[in-house]
């Protein structure tokens, strides 16, 4: 039975504290599934509650980057061993303010959970090496040294995972957080804040600042104690984020916007690929980073593949997330339910066939939601927005092929590189895939959705600033190196 509540009031989390905007003033979130309900009030920040922040983060790193590794850990299991307490109110409060499954959220609170165990277990392991000097008398190794003060500002579709796995790296190995949230989960990320303060994290190490990107998000970015910024989001707004660290030399990473492929070769298991195209395209909603948009099928099978995707896509149930009869939830807003359907409209516009979908979700139940159809185009040209422009919506383009060179081609003709997959039984084809996609996470025969936590994770071309999140590869940006010469 969960205990979570609509229409409380949040507060940012400053200092140990927690507080409302120096303002006053809040803003609601609404349920996408039903425009009515206001989940919860959360702040409208303005700068001197982010300088606050960040202020106390830059005291508190004085004392935690002192701690051991293993001290700092202790803190994470902690706060996992809370987030798996009350992962149902977690979840609850995703699934009411973004809209996703509450399966889907229940998942990605447990995996937030694994994020934070994993990363406790990293303040036991080396951070150097020794390298031996040319001077016999004279010891040289590495060692690593936090940023100080890192801000991480987060997207709205993996409210929790994502957080996690940037605040948790940043955490263990020796900084302070200033966590920005998107605006539409803030309620989300006070209720995993709630964990770290119930675990007892100290006081100043872990910040929360609820606001408009424009305000906060770029005041973080911008702020000359903030050492280090970790950002995911769209590639509009990480230009800026990013060239606000760079004016002044701080360090920056920024994930961002994908335009993802699968490959249907001739051999595929075509009930599996279809299986893989739905799950990868429309769960969440197609509301992921590494959510397929482009199909790309041989000519010999496109008609086979067609017919059962099609099928099977009718069979799609469209409801609020926190109904166990939904399949797909609603977009998290209105904005990104206009922008689906702009982009609908632009394909068919564009010449593209409309075969499944294309407007609006109707009917009882979803008359207040931000609901879309699972819409599939065929006839799409390389050169169309719908081809070509991240949706970040349950829209499929399918495009035919004649082989796989040209399959690989029509994948790599984009200004992304973050996933891609293919389906296929040939070991050659498999090579070929592997060497030639340029993606940053390449699946065979799993759908292009599906990031593992122990795993390096982060785009190429467009799609990232090519550092890379998640697993061991999460120190290479939380940390400086330091080689150090020791003579007696
Ligand atoms: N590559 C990845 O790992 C990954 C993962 C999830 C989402 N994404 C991308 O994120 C996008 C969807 O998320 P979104 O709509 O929250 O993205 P967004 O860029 O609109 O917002 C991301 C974050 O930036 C903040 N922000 C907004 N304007 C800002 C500014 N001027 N300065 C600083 N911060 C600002 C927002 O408040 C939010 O917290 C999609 O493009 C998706 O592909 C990428
Ligand atoms: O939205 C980007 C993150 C994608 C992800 O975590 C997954 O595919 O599991």
């Amino acid at each position: 039975m969960t205990t979570f509540q609509i229409e409380q009031t949040y507060s940012n989390y400053i200092n140990g504290e927690w507080v409302k905007a120096t303002s006053g003033e809040t803003e609601p979130s609404i349920n996408p599934a039903n425009r009515k309900e206001v989940v919860g009030y959360v702040p409208t920040s303005g700068v001197e509650d982010l300088n606050r922040a960040v202020a106390a983060a830059k005291e508190a790193a004085k004392d935690w980057r002192r701690l051991s590794g293993a001290e700092r850990g202790n803190y994470l299991f902690q706060a996992a061993n809370v987030l798996e307490r009350r992962a149902d109110e977690v979840a609850e409060a995703m699934t009411r303010e973004m809209g996703k499954t509450l399966p889907e959220a229940k998942g990605e609170t447990l995996r937030g959970v694994a994020i934070l165990r994993y990363y406790a277990g990293e303040g036991m392991r080396k951070t150097g090496d020794v390298i031996p000097s040319t001077d016999s008398e004279a010891l040289m190794f590495t060692t690593r040294v936090p940023l100080g003060v890192v801000g991480v500002i987060a997207p709205w579709n993996f409210p929790v995972a994502i957080p996690i796995w940037k605040t948790a790296p940043a955490l263990i190995y020796g900084n302070t957080v200033v966590l920005k949230p998107a605006q539409e989960t803030a309620v989300t990320a006070a209720k995993v804040m709630e964990c770290f303060e119930e675990a007892g994290i100290p006081a100043g190490v872990l910040n929360l600042v609820c606001g408009r990107g424009s305000v906060i998000g770029s005041a973080l970015a911008e702020h000359p104690d903030v050492g280090g910024i970790t950002f995911t989001g769209s590639n509009e707004v990480g230009k800026r984020v990013g060239g606000a660290a760079l004016a002044r030399g701080a360090k920056y990473q920024l994930e961002m916007g994908g335009k993802n492929p699968i490959i249907i070769a001739a051999d595929a298991d075509l009930d599996l690929a279809v299986e893989a195209t739905i799950s990868g395209g429309l769960k969440s909603t197609g509301q992921k980073c590494t959510a397929t948009s482009k199909v790309i099928i041989e000519r010999k099978v496109y008609d086979a593949f067609k017919e059962k995707l099609l099928s099977q896509i009718q069979e799609i149930r469209l409801g609020d997330g926190m109904s166990s009869g939904s399949w797909m939830g609603p977009c998290a807003s209105e904005g990104q339910l206009n922008t689906v359907l702009s982009y609908i409209q632009k394909g068919q516009d564009e010449g593209a066939v409309l075969l499944a979908g294309g407007k609006r979700g109707d009917g009882p139940g979803l008359e207040e939601g931000f609901y879309v159809q699972p819409t599939v185009f065929e006839g799409v040209e390389s050169h169309m927005s719908i081809a070509r422009e991240e949706i970040f919506g349950p829209v499929l383009a399918l495009i035919a092929v004649d082989s796989l060179e040209e399959a690989i081609e029509a994948a790599n003709d984009s200004d992304y590189g973050l996933s891609a997959s293919i389906y296929t039984q040939n070991v050659g084809a498999m090579l070929s895939f592997i060497r030639d996609m340029d993606a940053g996470l390449v699946r065979i025969n799993a759908e292009t959705a599906g990031v593992e936590l122990q795993a390096p994770f982060g785009g190429m071309k467009m799609s990232s600033s090519h550092s890379r999140e998640q697993g061991q590869a999460a120190i290479e940006f939380f940390t400086a190196i330091k080689t150090v010469f020791v003579k007696s």
